[in-house]
């Protein structure tokens, strides 16, 4: 006797919520199946437990500049308060399934045939399936390499180590040396070619480099860990280069895999090229019963949490009614939270400036405004990217100490295309960000 639901989702994280939530709510009835943590890498190793730990050291630094040496950062009082704050989160997450009448199970799933999956032993049959494994860190194959702990293990440590190195110079790296170097660590980065942050703009990266650099963060270009031991005081790199140093703790950051392997997906008929499930534009796999969205799926959109839930939801709603227009996306915002923050929005300021027969860029130093200088913010800029012939703005770059903050604005901005003149129709709370905005959008 098995179950049956018309629609089983596997992955309880964002992406595996979006299509659940939506599906239910279309009267679907519905099953969850996470193995792990609810809420996902976004909930317990991704985006929350970082934006907990910035919170700490933010307030740290702001701390310190208005009012001198201060003590160093509680690393495990803040590590108490983002344990509380995950684990509160967790749970909210997996009683919303619950109070929508989702039914959840706890266990590892993987396909008998492409109407049946096997978790605990128990079989569950459905209609539809949607895949939403998610993604885990790339690993690195050297000598030693077990002594190399995934960058996951950052955001849920219970002690900071003084002296952190770092594989790879994206994303997480940067998240991790900004928090890593104001709670007091040493961080170095290593990095096997010379592009850090790929798809942001180089000048602004370098300023974000140079400020991390005041703050012990040392980068380490064109260069790769080749050995890892452990000594009798910690751990012992050795590069390619010939290069060697103590330290702590290595955290690898350098990409994530699609979750694919153990689903046995070949027995739901669904084909998995190397980077994981190739979908079309529906999100439908080879077999077009069964879905993937979110980190475990290759869709040419970034792997971020957004997209994750936006393809959920798409698919949750395909479900009962399919859907008649293939999936198009949103303008995009996104940050770098690290210390300070890079965000961009829209057309990138790499680009215009290789087409300058089509784009023309406007520099804004922000760091004498108000909202920035009261805060030291000295390195706050923002770039904008202007379409020659119709004038308007079309992307964005800024960096500061919020920069996620007035490029969430100006997405607003560009997406409904708001003219200078209604803009000035609206009044925002001055002084404000957002009445910044005044200044910004002429
Ligand atoms: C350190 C870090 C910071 C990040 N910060 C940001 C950020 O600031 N902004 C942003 O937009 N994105 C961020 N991301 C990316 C974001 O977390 C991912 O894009 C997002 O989590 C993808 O959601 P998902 O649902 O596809 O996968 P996941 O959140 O990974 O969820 C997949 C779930 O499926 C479960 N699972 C896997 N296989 C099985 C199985 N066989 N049976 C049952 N369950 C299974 C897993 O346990 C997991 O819980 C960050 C990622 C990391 C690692
Ligand atoms: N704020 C955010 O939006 C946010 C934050 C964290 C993570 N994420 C998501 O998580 C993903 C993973 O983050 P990430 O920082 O691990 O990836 P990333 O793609 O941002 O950076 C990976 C880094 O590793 C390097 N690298 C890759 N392969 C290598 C190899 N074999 N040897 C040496 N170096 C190598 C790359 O050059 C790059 O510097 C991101 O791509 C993003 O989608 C988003």
């Amino acid at each position: 006797m098995t179950q049956t639901f018309e629609t089983i989702v596997i992955g309880g994280g964002v992406g595996g919520a979006g299509a659940a939530m939506r599906a239910v709510a279309h009267g679907q009835s519905v099953a969850v199946i996470e193995q792990r943590d609810w809420g996902g890498t976004t909930v317990t190793r991704g985006s929350t437990p970082k934006k907990v730990l910035l919170a700490g050291v933010e307030a740290h630094r702001a701390f310190a500049q208005q009012n001198g040496p201060v003590p160093p950062v509680d690393w495990s009082r803040l590590a108490a308060h983002r344990d509380a704050v995950v684990g509160q989160t967790q749970e909210r997450f997996k009683q919303r399934f619950q109070t929508n009448g989702v039914t959840t199970f706890e266990g590892h799933a993987e396909f008998v045939n492409d109407q049946q999956v096997r978790v605990n032993g128990e079989l569950l049959t459905a209609k539809n399936f949607v895949i939403a494994t998610g993604a885990r860190p790339r690993e690195v194959a050297i000598p030693g390499g077990q002594l190399i702990q995934h960058s996951g293990s950052f955001f849920r440590s219970h002690q900071l180590p003084q002296h952190i190195t770092i594989l790879g110079a994206g994303v997480i790296a940067f998240a991790i040396a900004g928090i890593a170097s104001e709670a007091g660590a040493t961080v170095t980065l290593i990095q096997h070619n010379h592009v850090t942050l790929r798809g942001f703009d180089g000048q602004l990266v370098q300023t974000l480099l140079a400020s991390l650099a005041k703050h012990n963060v040392h980068m380490i270009f064109d260069d790769e860990i080749s050995q890892l031991a452990q000594t009798p005081t910690g751990l012992e790199v050795t590069t390619q280069q010939g290069a060697h140093w103590s330290t702590d703790v290595v955290y690898a950051a350098l990409g994530r895999l699609a979750n694919v392997e153990d689903l046995n997906l070949k027995a739901a008929g669904v084909a998995v090229p190397p980077h994981g499930i190739r979908v079309n534009e529906y999100l439908q796999t080879s077999n077009p019963h069964i879905y993937a969205v979110g980190d475990c799926a290759v869709t040419g959109t970034p792997n971020l949490a957004n997209y994750a839930i936006y393809q959920g939801k798409y698919v949750g709603d395909a479900l009962s009614a399919p859907q008649a227009f293939p999936i198009t996306y949103p303008l995009q915002a996104s940050a770098v939270f690290s210390l300070p923050r890079l965000a961009q929005v829209g057309a990138s300021v790499a680009v215009a400036r290789q087409d300058p027969a089509h784009y023309t860029l406007k520099t804004v130093d922000l760091s004498q405004w108000l909202t920035y200088q009261r805060n030291y913010d000295t390195d706050a800029k923002l770039l904008l990217v202007i379409n020659r012939q119709s004038g308007e703005v079309v992307g964005a770059e800024a960096i500061s100490l919020q920069a996620d903050t007035v490029i969430n604005q100006l997405a607003l901005l560009i997406q409904q295309h708001v003219t200078p003149e209604a803009l000035h129709d609206t009044f925002f709370a001055y002084p404000s960000t957002a009445a910044d905005l005044y200044g910004i959008w002429t």
